[in-house]
C-alpha cells in the first residue's frame, strides 16, 4: 500500500480533473438524449455511461492502493467515495452493458408511453393524463386514465425489471453490499436509518389518518357512497393526482370553508400570462433575496423550461442537471402555468442552488449531505412562496384575512402537498427494498405493491388488478431507477429546516405563516450548509443549522397542529381503514 500523503493529494487531484470531465461529458450525452429521445441519441449516451463506468472501476481500483489509516478524515472520506462505485462494479462487460441498455429502455417506454382511452384517442402523461387528474371530476373519464396509463406501462416492463433486479444486485455485491437496497441506504450513514424511517412515519400517520377521513368524507358527496369500498379506502383514481400522491387539485372541494377565496392561484397566474421564464425568475428572484447565488448565464440560455413543439419526445419529468464544470447547470421542466409548476420550479432551482454552493469541494463531495438534503432545498424555499402572505407580495392573491377560517383552510391546502405525500413517500422504496432482498419474487410484485397502497395510504385499486399488470411501473421513479425515500426524508427535514430559517430570520409567530424573504441571516445560514455538499455527516450539518442531530417531525407536528385539532373534533370516530385490501371481485349485487 502507498503510505505517502503526498502522492494521495496528487491522486486526488488528477482524479478531480479527470472525473469532472467524464461527468460533464456523460451530463451532456443524457442531457441530448432526454430533450431528444431518439435511438442514435440512446446509443450515444449508452457509450458514454460504459466509458464513465469504466473510468470509476479503473479510479476505484488505483485509489485501493493507497493507505487510509496515513490521512486525515477529509482525505479518507474522498478515497472511501471514489471506491464506492455502486453497479459499476460490474466487472463482466456484456452485463454492465446489458444493464444500461435496460435502464435507458424502461426510462424510454415509460417517457414516450401514452394511454388509449378510444382507439384513436392516446394520450401522454404530460399534459394531457395529467390535466384530466387535476381537472376532471367524471368517475369513468378517471378511471380510463388511470387504467389507461397502467395498461399503456407496466406490462412491457415488469420483465425488463426483473432483470435490472438481478444485475443490479450482481453488481453491488462485488462492494459488499447485500443488495441494491442496502446500497442506496448506505448513502445515510446511520445504521438505524430504515428504524428512524419506520419511527417518523408511525408518529406522523394519526395526522394523516385524519385528512384521509376528511378526504373520503367530501369525495363521498362527490361521487356518492356507493363508490367507496366498505373497508374504509378511497378508490385510488378520486384524489386528483395519477398516483393519488398529492391531493392539491381537489383544495376547493376540500377545504373546510367554502366561502372564502380560493387560495388556488393557478387561475390569476393564466390571468396575468405568466410564462415558463417569469416562473423561473420569480423563484430566482427568491434566492437572490436571501443573497443567494443566482442563476447563471449558461442556465438561461441552456436549460429546457417548456415541452419542445416540434413533435420530438422528450423526458417530461421536471428535473435539474449539473454539468460538474462550474458554470453549466441546466433545468428540464414541461413547465405548464399552474401552481403546481410555479412550486415545482422552486423544487427544481433548489437543486442547482446547491450544485452552485458546493461546486468547488472537491468532485466527491459535490452531493448533498444525504439525498434527503437535496430534496428539501427548494421545498423549504416554496413553503415560505406559498404562504398567503408572500402570494399577496407578489400579486398573485387579492384578499389575505388572518381570521381563524381562512388560516385553516391555508393549512388544509398545505396538507393536501406535504401530509397527503407522507404514505406515498414512504412506502415507494418500502416496496423495492423487499424487491431488492428478495422478499418479493417478481410474481408478487403486483400484490406487494397493493398490500402497502392500501394499509399505509389507505387507497385501493379501483379496477381489478392481475398478476400481468405491475403497477410501480406506472410511477416514475421505478423504470427510472430513482430511490425515492430521499423524498419522505425531505418532508420531515424541510420542516425543520424551515424552523431552523425562520428563528434565524427573527421571525416570530405560527411556523405556517413564516415567510423568510429578504433574509440575508437565513440565507446566509442555508448557504453555509450547502457549501459542505457531503463532505461532513448529514447528522453534523443538522446539528450546525438546527440546533439538534436527528430527523424529528415535530416541527411538520407543530406547523400542522390547528389542522390536526380542527380534523379530530370533525371526525370523531369515523376515520381509519382496513390494513387489507377490499375484494375487487364483482359482488353477486352487481
Ligand atoms: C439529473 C437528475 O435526475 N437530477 C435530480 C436532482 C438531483 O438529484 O440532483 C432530479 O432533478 N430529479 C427529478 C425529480 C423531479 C420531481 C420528482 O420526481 N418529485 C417526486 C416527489 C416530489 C413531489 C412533489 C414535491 O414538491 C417534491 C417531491 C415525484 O414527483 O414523485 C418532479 C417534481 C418535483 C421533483 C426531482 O427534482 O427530485
Ligand atoms: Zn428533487
Amino acid at each position: 500500500l502507498i503510505n505517502n500523503v503526498s502522492a494521495a493529494e496528487a491522486f486526488l487531484a488528477t482524479y478531480n480533473a479527470e472525473a469532472s470531465q467524464v461527468s460533464n461529458r456523460y451530463a451532456e450525452a443524457s442531457w441530448t438524449y432526454n430533450t431528444n429521445i431518439t435511438e442514435y441519441n440512446q446509443e450515444i449516451m449508452l457509450k458514454e455511461r460504459l466509458a464513465a463506468d469504466k473510468f470509476s472501476q479503473e479510479a476505484a481500483w488505483n485509489a485501493s492502493g493507497y493507505n487510509l489509516t496515513v490521512m486525515d478524515a477529509t482525505m479518507r472520506r474522498q478515497f472511501v467515495k471514489i471506491m464506492d462505485i455502486g453497479t459499476a462494479a460490474q466487472t463482466n462487460e456484456t452485463k454492465l452493458i446489458h444493464l444500461g441498455q435496460i435502464e435507458s429502455e424502461m426510462e424510454t417506454i415509460y417517457s414516450t408511453a401514452k394511454a388509449c382511452l378510444a382507439p384513436e384517442k392516446c394520450l401522454p402523461l404530460d399534459p394531457d393524463l395529467t390535466r384530466i387528474f387535476t381537472t376532471s371530476r367524471d368517475y369513468d373519464q378517471l378511471i380510463a386514465a388511470w387504467k389507461g396509463w397502467r395498461d399503456a406501462t407496466g406490462p412491457k416492463l415488469k420483465n425488463l425489471y426483473t432483470e435490472f433486479v438481478t444485475l443490479s444486485n450482481e453488481a453491488v455485491r462485488n462492494l459488499g453490499h447485500a443488495d441494491l437496497g442496502a446500497y442506496w441506504r448506505s448513502r445515510y450513514d446511520t445504521p438505524e436509518f430504515e428504524a428512524d424511517v419506520q419511527a417518523l412515519f408511525d408518529q406522523l400517520r394519526p395526522l394523516y389518518e385524519h385528512l384521509h377521513a376528511h378526504a373520503r368524507r367530501r369525495l363521498k358527496t362527490i361521487y356518492g357512497k356507493d363508490k367507496f369500498p366498505s373497508s374504509g379506502h378511497i378508490p385510488a383514481h378520486l384524489l386528483g393526482n395519477m398516483w393519488a400522491q398529492q391531493w392539491s387539485s381537489l383544495v376547493d372541494e376540500f377545504v373546510p370553508y367554502k366561502g372564502k377565496p380560493s387560495l388556488d392561484v393557478t387561475p390569476e397566474m393564466v390571468h396575468q400570462n405568466y410564462t415558463a421564464e417569469k416562473i423561473f425568475h420569480t423563484a430566482d428572484n427568491f434566492f437572490q433575496s436571501l443573497g443567494m447565488i443566482p442563476m447563471p448565464e449558461p442556465f438561461w440560455n441552456k436549460s429546457m423550461l417548456k415541452k419542445p413543439t416540434d413533435g420530438r419526445d422528450v423526458v417530461c419529468h421536471a428535473s435539474a442537471w449539473d454539468f460538474s464544470n462550474g458554470i453549466d447547470f441546466r433545468i428540464k421542466q414541461c413547465t405548464d402555468i399552474t401552481q403546481q409548476h410555479l412550486e415545482t420550479a422552486h423544487h427544481e432551482m433548489g437543486h442547482i442552488e446547491y450544485y452552485l454552493q458546493y461546486k468547488d469541494q472537491p468532485l466527491v463531495f459535490q452531493k448533498g449531505a444525504n439525498p434527503g438534503f437535496h430534496e428539501a432545498v427548494g421545498d423549504v424555499i416554496a413553503l415560505s412562496v406559498q404562504t398567503p402572505e408572500h402570494m399577496k407580495s407578489i400579486g398573485l392573491l387579492h384578499s389575505v384575512s388572518n381570521d381563524t377560517e381562512t388560516d385553516i383552510n391555508f393549512l388544509m391546502s398545505m396538507a393536501l402537498q406535504k401530509i397527503a405525500f407522507l404514505p406515498f413517500g414512504f412506502l415507494i422504496d418500502q416496496w423495492r427494498w423487499r424487491v431488492f432482498s428478495g422478499d418479493t419474487k417478481p410474481e408478487q410484485y403486483n400484490e406487494h405493491w397493493w398490500n402497502l397502497r392500501c394499509r399505509y395510504q389507505g387507497v385501493s385499486a379501483p379496477v381489478e388488478r392481475s398478476a400481468s399488470d405491475f403497477d410501480p411501473g406506472a410511477k416514475f421513479h421505478i423504470p427510472a431507477n430513482t430511490p425515492y425515500i430521499r423524498y419522505f426524508v425531505s418532508f420531515v427535514i424541510q420542516f425543520q429546516f424551515h424552523k431552523a430559517l425562520c428563528d434565524k430570520s427573527g421571525y416570530i409567530g405560527p411556523l405556517h405563516r413564516c415567510d423568510i424573504y429578504n433574509s440575508t441571516e437565513a440565507g446566509t445560514a442555508l448557504s453555509e450548509m450547502l457549501k459542505l455538499g457531503s463532505s461532513k455527516p448529514w447528522t453534523d450539518e443538522m446539528q450546525n443549522l438546527t440546533g439538534q442531530a436527528k430527523m424529528d417531525a415535530q416541527p411538520l407536528m407543530d406547523y400542522f397542529k390547528p389542522l390536526l385539532e380542527y380534523l379530530r373534533k370533525e371526525n370523531g370516530n369515523d376515520y381509519g381503514w382496513d390494513p387489507i385490501c377490499p375484494d375487487l371481485t364483482p359482488t353477486s349485487s352487481g
